[in-house]
C-alpha cells in the first residue's frame, strides 16, 4: 500500500534521505517541514497518512509537542531520533507513537515500521469499530426493549464504560429557562457493579443544610470538555459536585458533554481518579453514539416522571449484571478494574497482547482470561516459558523438528505452534527470547507460517498470540537485547497488572479467597479468619513477590497455625520486613530508597542473579543498579 507521507526533520541531509527510500519504495512525500508550526500547517493542507516526526529539533523544540495536536487530527506518526536516551524515550512513549526509528534510519527498517505501524493502527480501527458496534446494539435493546427503569439504569452504566472509561458518572437534565434539573450519578464498586446515589445523598454527604449548587453551570458544549491536571483543579475550586468527588472518592480528572433533547439538554460527565485520564479520542467516542445516546435519554426523561419530586435520599447498589469477573481473578481496585476492561476490550479481536507487570501480578491468570473470554476458548491454550526452556531447544519447542533433524530428534514433532493451531499461544517472559529467535518469531507472527527445524516445507498456522514479561521490554531494545520491530508486532495492545502495593484495597479479598482455597487443599480444614491487626500487617507490606508471594504466605498460614483467627503474633517474617512506620510521612524516593535497601540486605546486597534483588524486584539488574546509584544508596548501607 502506498503512504502518503509528511517528514518533520530539521537536518536537511536526512530529510533528504528519508524522502529518497520513501519515494524509491513508492510512497509518496507530501512535504517536509523543520519546524513544529510549518508541521502544523502541512497536516492541515496535505492530510498525510503518517508522519516522520524527529524528536529534537532546532532551538530546543521537541517533537513530542506536535504529537497530541497529530493524535487529535487522526494522523499516525513515527519517531526518529539519534537519542536513546532513557528519559527522551520514556516522554516519547507516554505520547503513544505508532512507531520508533533510531538514526541512521536504513530503508528496511524504515519499511518495515510503515509496515507494523499500519497493521497497529488497522487493528485498533478494528478493536474501535467492534466497540461502537456493541456499544450501538446494547444502547438500541435498551431503547427498544421493554424493560422497567430500574433494570435500564441498572445496565447503563457498564454499557457507558466501554463508551468512556470512569469511576463516577452523573447525568442531569436541564430545562431551558428554569431552574430545574434531574440528575442520577453511578459509582463503579467492582466490574459492571454500580452504585446509584440520588441527588439528595449527594448533597447529605455535603454537610447539613448545603446543597451542590453549581457556582457556573460547565459549558454546555455539544463537542464536550476535558478537565485533567491543572484544568479539573481549577474546576473544583469553582464548583462543589466536583470539590465532593475530589475529597470523597479521590476523583481527578473529568469529561462531560452536552445533548439535546429538544426542549430539554441532558449533560454527561464522566470521573475519574487518574489525573489525565481523558484525552481526545474519549470524546468522539460518545460523538459517535450520539443518536443512540438521545434515544436513551428520551426514554429515560420518559420513564423517570416523578423524578423531580423525588426528595427521598437514593444509595444503592445496582442489581448485578450477568457478567462476572473472568475465573478466577479477584478484586474490585481501580488500577485492577482497568485491567479487566483492558480484557474484555481486547478478548474478542485477534490483535496481539503484551502483558506487562512485575512478577507474580497475574499476567499468565490475564492471558488466560483473555483466551476464555474469546471465541478461541474451544480450541487449545498453549503455554511456553521462554526463560526456562535452553537456547538450543526454544526453537524445536515452538516450531516443531523433522525426524534426525538434529542429535536426539528421533521422531517428527510439532512445535507448540502448531499444538495452539486455532487457539492461543502464550509466550510467557518473552523479554528472555534469544536474539536469533525472535527474528524467526517475528516471521511467523508476519506471515503465519513457519518451518520445521530440519525440514523445509511451509505450515500454515492460526494461531493468536498473547505474550508477557516483567522486563523493560524498551530498555532490552536500547540495550539491543530486544528486536525493535517484534517489540512493535507484540506491542499492538499493551496492558499493564498493577503490582499487588498498588492495589492494596484487594487484599482482604484475596486472602479470603486464598484461605479457604488453602484449607480445602490441605483436606477440608476448617478456614481461619484474619484478625484486623493481622490484615493491618498484610496491608501495610510491600510485596515484592505480589500474589504470589501472598498466595504462598497465607499458604503457610493455613499448614501452620491451625487456630479459627490469626492473629498478629501468626504473621511473624512479615512484621521483621516492615517498613518503620514513618513510612508515611515519606517521600516516594525515600520510600522507594528503603524498599530497595530492605531487599538488598535479605539478598546480602546481591543485585543479579537468581537470588539477587534485582529477581526479587522484578528489575533488571542494569535497571536497578542505576536507581540504586539514582538514589543515592550506599554500600555501607546494604
Ligand atoms: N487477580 C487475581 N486473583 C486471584 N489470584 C490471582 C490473581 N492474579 C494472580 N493470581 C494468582 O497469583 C499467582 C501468580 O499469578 P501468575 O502466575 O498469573 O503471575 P505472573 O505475573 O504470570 O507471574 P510470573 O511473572 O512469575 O510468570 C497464581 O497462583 C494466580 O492464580
Amino acid at each position: 500500500m502506498k503512504e502518503h507521507v509528511l517528514i518533520v526533520e530539521d537536518e536537511y541531509i536526512l530529510a533528504n534521505d528519508l524522502r529518497l527510500l520513501l519515494e524509491q519504495a513508492g510512497h509518496k512525500v507530501c512535504a517536509i517541514a523543520d519546524t513544529l508550526e510549518d508541521a502544523r500547517e502541512a497536516v492541515l493542507k496535505y492530510r498525510p497518512s503518517w508522519v516522520l516526526l524527529d524528536i529534537l529539533l532546532q532551538d530546543n523544540a521537541m517533537g513530542t509537542d506536535l504529537a497530541r495536536f497529530l493524535t487529535e487530527q487522526g494522523v499516525g506518526f513515527i519517531y526518529i531520533s539519534a537519542s536513546t536516551d532513557q528519559h527522551i524515550l520514556e516522554i516519547a512513549k507516554q505520547t503513544q507513537p505508532d512507531g520508533f526509528l533510531v538514526k541512521p534510519v536504513r530503508e528496511r527498517d524504515l519499511l518495515m515500521m510503515l509496515d507494523i505501524a499500519r497493521s497497529k493502527h488497522i487493528q485498533h480501527q478494528e478493536i474501535a469499530s467492534q466497540r461502537k458496534l456493541s456499544v450501538h446494539n446494547q444502547l438500541q435493546q435498551l431503547v427498544d426493549g421493554d424493560l422497567p427503569l430500574e433494570q435500564i439504569l441498572a445496565r447503563m452504566p457498564g454499557i457507558f464504560q466501554s463508551l468512556v472509561p470512569f469511576d463516577f458518572m452523573c447525568y442531569e437534565f436541564l430545562y431551558p429557562g428554569t431552574h430545574l434539573t434531574k440528575s442520577k450519578s453511578f459509582l463503579r464498586i467492582g466490574f459492571h457493579e454500580y452504585q446509584l446515589i440520588g441527588k439528595e445523598e449527594l448533597n447529605s454527604m455535603l454537610g447539613k443544610g448545603r446543597s451542590l449548587q453549581r457556582q457556573s453551570m460547565l459549558p454546555r458544549n455539544v463537542a464536550g470538555d476535558i478537565y485533567n491536571h491543572a484544568a479539573f483543579s481549577h474546576l473544583i475550586e469553582r464548583e462543589g459536585l466536583e470539590r465532593l468527588l475530589h475529597q470523597r472518592f479521590g476523583i481527578n480528572s473529568c469529561l462531560q458533554f452536552c445533548l439535546s433533547l429538544g426542549k430539554i439538554n441532558v449533560q454527561l460527565a464522566f470521573y475519574h481518579k487518574q489525573p489525565d485520564m481523558y484525552k481526545p479520542m474519549h470524546l468522539s467516542l460518545p460523538a459517535d453514539a450520539q443518536k443512540d445516546l438521545t434515544a436513551l435519554f428520551n426514554k429515560i426523561q420518559l420513564a423517570d416522571s416523578s423524578f423531580a419530586v423525588c426528595t427521598k435520599k437514593q444509595v444503592a447498589p445496582l442489581p448485578k449484571p450477568a457478567q462476572q469477573h473472568p475465573e478466577g481473578m479477584l478484586g474490585n481496585s481501580p488500577a485492577f478494574l482497568r485491567v479487566l476492561d483492558d480484557i474484555e476490550t481486547v478478548a474478542n479481536t485477534p490483535v496481539s497482547v503484551l502483558i506487562l507487570g512485575e512478577s507474580g501480578t497475574g499476567k499468565e491468570l490475564a492471558a488466560r482470561s483473555i483466551h476464555q473470554l474469546s471465541s478461541r476458548q474451544h480450541q487449545p491454550f498453549v503455554v511456553v516459558n521462554c526463560a526456562t526452556l535452553p537456547a538450543e531447544l526454544i526453537e524445536s519447542e515452538l516450531f516443531g523438528h523433522e525426524k534426525g533433524a538434529f542429535t536426539g530428534a528421533i521422531d517428527k514433532r510439532m512445535g507448540k505452534f502448531e499444538l495452539a493451531n486455532g487457539g492461543t499461544l502464550f509466550l510467557d517472559e518473552i523479554g528472555e527470547m534469544p536474539l536469533p529467535l525472535q527474528a524467526k518469531l517475528l516471521r511467523v507472527l508476519q506471515e503465519r507460517e513457519l518451518e520445521h527445524v530440519g525440514g523445509n516445507k511451509v505450515v500454515k498456522v492460526d494461531v493468536r498470540v498473547l505474550a508477557a514479561t516483567n522486563k523493560h521490554l524498551e530498555e532490552e531494545v536500547a540495550e539491543g537485547r530486544f528486536r525493535l520491530d517484534l517489540f512493535f508486532r507484540l506491542n499492538v495492545f499493551p496492558m499493564t497488572l498493577p503490582p499487588l502495593r498498588d492495589r492494596k484495597e484487594d487484599i482482604p479479598i484475596l486472602c479470603k479467597a486464598f484461605l479457604e482455597q488453602s484449607a480445602a487443599r490441605l483436606g477440608s480444614l476448617p478456614v481461619p479468619v484474619l484478625s484486623a491487626e493481622a490484615l493491618c500487617i498484610l496491608q501495610a507490606y510491600e510485596w515484592p513477590g505480589n500474589i504470589r508471594e501472598l498466595e504462598n504466605l497465607i499458604e503457610r498460614i493455613v499448614i501452620r497455625c491451625r487456630k479459627p483467627v490469626v492473629g498478629k503474633a501468626d504473621l511473624p517474617e512479615l512484621k521483621n520486613k516492615m517498613l518503620p512506620d514513618t513510612a508515611a510521612d515519606q517521600t516516594l524516593s525515600q520510600k522507594e530508597a528503603a524498599h530497595i535497601i530492605a531487599v538488598l540486605r535479605k539478598c546480602n546486597g546481591r543485585v543479579s542473579g537468581p537470588r539477587g534483588a534485582a529477581a526479587i524486584l522484578g528489575l533488571h539488574p542494569s535497571t536497578l543498579s542505576s536507581r540504586i546509584k539514582k538514589l543515592g544508596i550506599k554500600k555501607k548501607i546494604m
